[in-house]
């Protein structure tokens, strides 16, 4: 990408730029890749902030278009020095079909390979996920793992399993000729629980408190680790690993990396309340309110509910098997193999990750206070 014709003139496109994580990644883009030239960002559905991108000195150009709709991703690629696929079907509480959430995950990604390969596109980073190592259904603590870290993976869910099969796509990809003759280079990103500015799940438990009162009612145990990463972090990751998977394609090429900052290690439950204490609710119980047998027949409940309910609604609370076990099982990362590899430090120190994310809670709806 240094190459002096070149320098100045980069063509990024970033799939599912209008989602949680994308528009992040759009917005860092514009901040910090000096040698940008086009931004093309490809969404199923784009938003409306895109326009206020429009008057920059970057060309952002807005292409509403499916991933599972592979002559569409191929228009999109072609020309593009990078991409970076975070478009993703996000659903672990049944509210897609199964088939549904492999066309968009594993045939949009494979898609997405295969444009980049007829194009002669020579650089591509996918958006992976945790998910892909685990947690596993029988419930082994990943407890500040690595890369490297041996874990029994099984995938039994339809999201998991999806990120696991798309992922394997776009590391077997890597070192396949392009047009042209060049080698593809491709990298995995995987971020553990994202949290930020726009992050749906956060305004669904702040909208929930509001709901009973200022108050929220423990699920899990405090002492459940969930790894948790600030989302203009794993932005931030997705900009370097871009700006550097050139010059060192031999050591990140076919590589994973999984995604971290400095966001303390808590269960679920409590990393949350440092965004949602603030905005005045409060966490009752030092301990689970109700016996996990009870949680887990709660979560059984409501996934026959979903069941029967189908033909008439889509019945999709937050607990269920599924979400009852990630969150009740410790996953946590501890590495730098990023830093190692590609030099990457957190641009957001914890106190600003929080912040930035308090702010923007109390923004959504105005403060319980
Ligand atoms: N939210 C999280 O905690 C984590 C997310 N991830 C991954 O990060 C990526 C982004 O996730 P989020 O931003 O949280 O989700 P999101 O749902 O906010 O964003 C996904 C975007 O992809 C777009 N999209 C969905 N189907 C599409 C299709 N068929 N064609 C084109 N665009 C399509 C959506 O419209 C949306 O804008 C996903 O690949 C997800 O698997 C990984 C780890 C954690
Ligand atoms: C919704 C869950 C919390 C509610 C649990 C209850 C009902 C007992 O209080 C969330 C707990 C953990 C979350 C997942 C985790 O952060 C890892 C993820 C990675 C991804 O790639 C996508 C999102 C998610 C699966 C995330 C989804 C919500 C939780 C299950």
């Amino acid at each position: 990408m240094a190459d002096s014709a070149q320098a100045q003139k980069l063509v990024y496109l970033v799939t599912g730029g209008c989602g949680f994580l994308g528009e992040h990644v759009v917005r860092m883009l514009l901040q910090r890749e000096p040698r940008l030239h086009e931004i093309r960002v490809f969404d199923l559905h784009l938003g409306p902030w895109l326009e206020d991108l429009k008057t920059g000195p970057v060309q952002v150009t807005a292409i509403q278009g499916d991933v599972t709709q592979a002559q569409e991703v191929t228009a999109a690629v072609a020309g593009a020095h990078v991409v970076i696929h975070t478009a993703g079907l996000v659903d672990v509480f049944g509210r897609a079909s199964p088939k549904t959430i492999h066309e968009v995950n594993v045939q949009g990604t494979q898609n997405v390979i295969e444009a980049c390969v007829q194009t002669g596109t020579q650089f591509l980073v996918y958006t992976s996920s945790m998910e892909v190592v685990g947690p596993n259904t029988k419930g082994h603590p990943f407890y500040r793992g690595n890369e490297d870290t041996p874990y029994e993976a099984i995938h039994k869910h339809p999201y998991p399993r999806s990120k696991a099969l798309a992922e394997r796509l776009v590391l077997e990809a890597n070192g396949r000729k392009v047009r042209g003759g060049l080698p593809l280079v491709t990298c995995a990103l995987r971020p553990t629980g994202i949290y930020g500015e726009g992050h749906q799940i956060m305004r669904d438990f702040y909208r929930q408190g509001l709901r009973l009162g200022g108050r929220l009612f423990r699920a899990v145990p405090a002492s459940v680790e969930h790894g948790r990463v600030y989302v203009g972090n794993v932005a931030w990751m997705h900009v370097l690993v871009a700006r550097e998977m050139k010059q060192r394609a031999a050591l990140m090429g076919g590589q994973v990396y999984f995604c971290y900052d400095a966001s303390p290690y808590k269960s679920y439950e409590d990393f949350n309340m440092e965004f949602l204490g603030p905005c005045g609710l409060r966490l009752v119980g030092t301990r689970p309110l109700l016996p996990y047998w009870l949680l887990v027949l709660l979560a059984a409940l409501n996934a026959l509910l979903q069941w029967l309910l189908r033909p008439l609604l889509l019945y999709a609370p937050l607990l269920n098997p599924y979400t009852l076990a990630v969150a009740n099982t410790t996953f946590t990362v501890s590495t730098n193999k990023a830093q190692r590899h590609f030099g990457y430090e957190p641009l957001f120190s914890w106190e600003d990750s929080r912040t930035r994310t308090i702010l923007w809670v109390k923004a959504t709806e105005g403060s319980a206070q």
